[in-house]
């Protein structure tokens, strides 16, 4: 506020803005004048200039003007995403009811603070708007995250600052709060804000307190102790979570009663993915453009809810450990897909169906609106239908859902008798609830409508009572509706006609019944406004008391979405059932990369097979020049792994899964927002991260580990990282390694546990045609220059490349390659879990092949049927067979 204004001369109404704005400083305040949210002084200035709108003056004392902008009420949400989007904290500041006021004066107080954690308006359905907070201590890290939008709510504990990280990839977070030793704690906040365009706020210390903390949740969840909700074994999360339920208090302003449960959860319960392996496997969004369309949620993702959406993106992002669980998925997805008509009839009855979670919380906010209840209403008509076709499936998980759905009809009944069928936007004009459903309501409608005729009915009632024949009733402004009598009628009028007035030739009377019937005509507009008013409120409130029942229903609802999705994807593109084993093999047969097979035009994929184990063929060396498709072939067994984990089948002939605890991945430069340091630094720290936090049960995918460097520095370095692998901590952690340092193909025989492949390519002249298919075997050759030629490079250009090439092969160095002994400490085979004869017969894939399979196989080709890439491929395939046969 200018200076040269002062507090006093302002008007009331300035007066209070200013007040307000004492206590909320660090907010834009959005003040509510009627149909227009308005703004004043700096507050104005800010939005004018943020939003590129039109700034004015309001009359704000004697003869000053405030600099003021305005944005329209239905509009505001949209202006409001805007500004916290650029990092600004929104109060919202309303007209309260206020018995204690003078007549005529308006208090306006902050109903609700706006951040961009706590936005309400929705950006994308299929998304959580989620809420982080981290409590730092320097043994561990409380993280809570929660979510406004839907009531999800949970809390964990970290060890370090990677995990956390990955802790925050998996979220996405739009906004941290935090405690003040989370900033200097070491982790680039700045890359946050910047790159990510997460905003953080350090909040008071006192908010962090322990007991505090305990206080709020114990009173929330209305519990004595922290065990009746689960959270006793988590302390810094629990710090965590109070706090930022303090702080979603202080904000929100509502009693948050859609946030009925706090969900614990231990990270070793689901499969570790890392923030990289998360980014290189493209999950939920790409890795260059971050579009939905080209992840694996892309393919997967034929969910008819938005609940379901939700549910299916968080059970990519964390795929399971525990087989049991894992099991159960499969059999709800099998037992839907052996009765496809039902789960197609199931998907009907869930295209109407609402995001029931979001309404939940618009019933919290008290901003559902009519249509929302209608939409409601609709929804819930589908559930009974829903829950008949359910109880043809008798599987434990297809049973639970039916159990956990309640139909809900006592509500669907209150909104179909109550609301109208195609209600008004807004609460406040009427028109919304039904006729029949209040008496008061009725009587008022039919006083708007039929007050004239009551009028008449009136008139000539009295008419005949009083025989005074010229018996009128008239309305005037001042005096309303009134009986006219003219004189010569005086001494006719009865004892309960009350005067008004008295006119020259005549006198005007009003009697107890015309009384109440001007006040039904006059007010009815009104009160019947009012009235439909607090009645639609109450049947929101009423929605409100059912929040949990609702919320059991709406998580219900998801998992069968999520369900049926996956059964109809399995059944469209052709995906098996994985076997699942805890025995650490991984065997999968005619194996494809689930996204890229749906990129290229009709079945021109290749299928692969994959064989890996804890002893034998634990590391996959694989060579073959650029663009032969080893990166691809290393994601789709890493994607056919996440997959089977999450429960969904699987894109291959057949597949038997050894669930792993992690999936590491180091493909290509990525981002960490931990360190900060240059692509060859990254990729190191990447490989320090992998070899420090891999087990034994975990599955690597080292996509040309060393490129970043020297050829000799590199090539040392891998040699190093997968004799390391093989040594006693990691023996057995299943790894495929693409590289392009035939060099490495060397370790094959020397250590027992590693085996050659190369993908391979056929060479036609001075060109070579990529098969696309794996091989047993390292390649001979890099083709490097060829890919080059392919790609277009210039043919001088080409021509000297391959007289340099010519100078530098150098038999010398290969000499000295093979003479490095392996320098691996204790490595003696892991203990194996017996593993059936016949099922290892069954899967060694590349175990020792017979003449007589490779004729067999021969005879089987249906040249006629094959296309010419398919028969190269089976060729490829039956040469490289015996070749190696007769190399052995
Ligand atoms: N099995 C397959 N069937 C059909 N097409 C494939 C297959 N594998 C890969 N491709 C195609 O080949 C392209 C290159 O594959 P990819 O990136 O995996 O090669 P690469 O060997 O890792 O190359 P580089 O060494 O240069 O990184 C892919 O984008 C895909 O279109």
């Amino acid at each position: 506020m200018p200076e040269q204004i002062s507090v006093e001369s302002l008007t009331p109404m300035m007066q209070q803005y200013m007040e307000t704005k004492k206590q909320y400083a660090d907010c834009i305040l959005f003040y509510r004048l009627g149909d227009f949210y308005e703004m004043f002084f700096e507050d104005a200035q800010i939005v004018s200039r943020e939003l590129e709108l039109t700034l004015t003056g309001k009359a704000c004392g004697l003869e000053e003007r405030a600099p003021m902008c305005g944005v329209p009420y239905h509009a505001v949400e949209n202006y409001l995403t805007r500004l916290v989007n650029k990092g600004y904290k929104v109060a919202i500041c309303e007209q309260v009811e206020d018995p204690k006021l003078a007549k005529g004066l308006v208090k306006r107080e902050v109903v609700r603070i706006v951040t961009p954690g706590t936005n309400l308006n929705i950006q994308e359905e299929s998304k959580n708007h989620f809420l982080m907070c981290i409590a730092y201590t320097v043994t561990k890290i409380g993280i809570s995250v929660a979510d406004v939008t839907t009531g999800d709510y949970f809390l964990t504990e970290v060890e370090d600052l990677k995990k956390l990280n990955d802790e925050l990839m998996k979220y996405e977070p739009l906004e941290i709060i935090c405690n003040e030793a989370f900033l200097v704690c070491g982790f680039r906040l700045e890359e946050l804000k910047e790159k990510y365009h997460i905003s953080v706020n350090a909040l008071a210390p006192h908010v962090f307190d322990d007991d505090s903390c305990r206080k709020i949740l114990l009173r929330h969840f209305r519990v004595n102790t922290l065990k009746g909700i689960g959270i006793e074994d988590f302390p810094v999360g629990m710090t965590a979570a109070g706090a930022l339920l303090q702080y979603l208090y202080d904000t929100q302003k509502t009693d948050l009663a859609h946030f009925i449960h706090i969900n614990p959860y231990l990270t070793s319960k689901y499969m570790l993915l890392d923030s990289s392996t998360r980014r290189n496997l493209e999950l939920t969004e790409t890795l260059r453009e971050k579009h939905k369309t080209g992840s694996l949620l892309w393919v997967l993702d034929k969910t008819k809810t938005a609940m379901g959406g939700r549910l299916l993106r968080s059970m990519l992002e964390q795929p399971l450990v525990d087989k049991e669980e894992m099991e159960q998925r499969l059999d709800a997805v099998e037992e839907l897909s052996g009765d496809s008509v039902s789960r197609d009839e199931i998907r009907e009855y869930l295209n109407p169906i609402y995001d029931l979670e979001r309404l939940l919380s618009k019933v919290t906010y008290k901003t559902a609106n009519p249509r929302d209840c209608i939409s409601f209403r609709n929804s819930l008509e589908m559930l009974p239908a829903i829950k008949t076709v359910l109880k043809s499936f008798s599987g434990q998980e297809l049973s639970g859902i039916e159990n956990h759905l309640d139909d809900l009809q006592d509500i669907y009944q209150l909104i179909q008798n109550a609301i109208e069928e195609d209600p008004p936007v807004s609460i406040r004009e009427g028109g919304m609830i039904k006729d029949g459903f209040d008496e008061t309501i009725d009587m008022l409608r039919s006083a708007k409508r039929d007050g004239k005729q009551w009028l008449a009915e009136l008139e000539e009632q009295d008419r005949e009572r009083t025989g005074i024949k010229n018996l009128r009733i008239k309305y005037n402004k001042v005096f309303g509706y009134y009986f006219e009598v003219t004189n010569s009628y005086k001494n006719q009028v009865p004892e309960d006609y009350i005067r008004k007035q008295t006119l020259a030739n005549a006198e005007r009377y009003t009697t107890v019944r015309l009384k109440e019937l001007e006040d039904t005509i006059l007010n009815a507009e009104d009160k019947l406004t009012a009235l439909e008013y607090d009645l639609f409120c109450k049947i929101r409130d009423s929605i409100g008391m059912e929040v949990e029942r609702i919320q059991a229903t709406a998580k219900a609802l998801a998992k069968l979405d999520v369900y049926a999705s996956l059964s109809l994807i399995s059944e469209r593109n052709h995906y098996v059932r994985p076997k699942l084993n805890e025995k650490g093999i991984i065997d999968i047969r005619d194996g494809r990369h689930p996204v890229v097979e749906q990129m290229i035009a009709g079945d021109m994929f290749i299928a692969n097979d994959t064989f890996l184990d804890n002893s034998k063929h634990c590391i996959s060396i694989i060579t073959g020049p650029n663009m032969a498709g080893k990166s691809t072939y290393m994601r789709q067994t890493a994607l056919i792994v996440l997959m089977a984990q999450t429960g969904c089948f699987v894109p291959a002939k057949s597949a038997n899964i050894g669930i792993v605890d992690r999936i590491f991945t180091r493909v290509g430069a990525s981002d960490d927002l931990a360190s900060g340091q240059s692509t060859f630094m990254v990729e190191m720290n990447e490989v320090a991260n992998i070899l420090r936090n891999a087990t034994s049960d975990s599955l690597l995918i080292l996509d040309e580990i060393g490129r970043g460097t020297s050829t000799f520095d590199g090539l040392s370095i891998a040699w190093a990282v997968i004799e390391h692998i093989s040594n006693r901590k990691l023996l057995g952690a299943k790894t495929l390694f693409a590289t392009h340092y035939h060099e490495l193909t060397e370790l094959e025989g020397k250590m027992h546990n590693v085996n050659n492949y190369c993908i391979a390519v056929k060479e036609r002249g001075d060109d070579i045609v990529f098969l696309r298919k794996i091989i047993k075997g390292g390649a001979d050759k890099s083709y490097g220059i060829q890919v080059a030629k392919l790609a277009g490079v210039p043919d001088m250009v080409i021509d000297r490349a391959k007289e340099i090439v010519e100078q530098l092969t150098d038999n010398d160095i290969i000499e000295k390659i093979q003479n490095i002994t392996v320098d691996v400490k204790d490595v003696k085979a892991k203990k194996q879990p017996p593993v059936d004869e016949m099922e290892l017969s069954q899967m060694s894939l590349f175990d020792t092949v017979k003449d007589e399979d490779v004729l067999q196989e021969l005879m089987d080709v249906e040249v006629n049927t094959l296309a010419p890439i398919d028969a190269l491929n089976v060729l490829y395939r039956l040469q490289n067979k015996l070749k190696n046969r007769w190399k052995g």
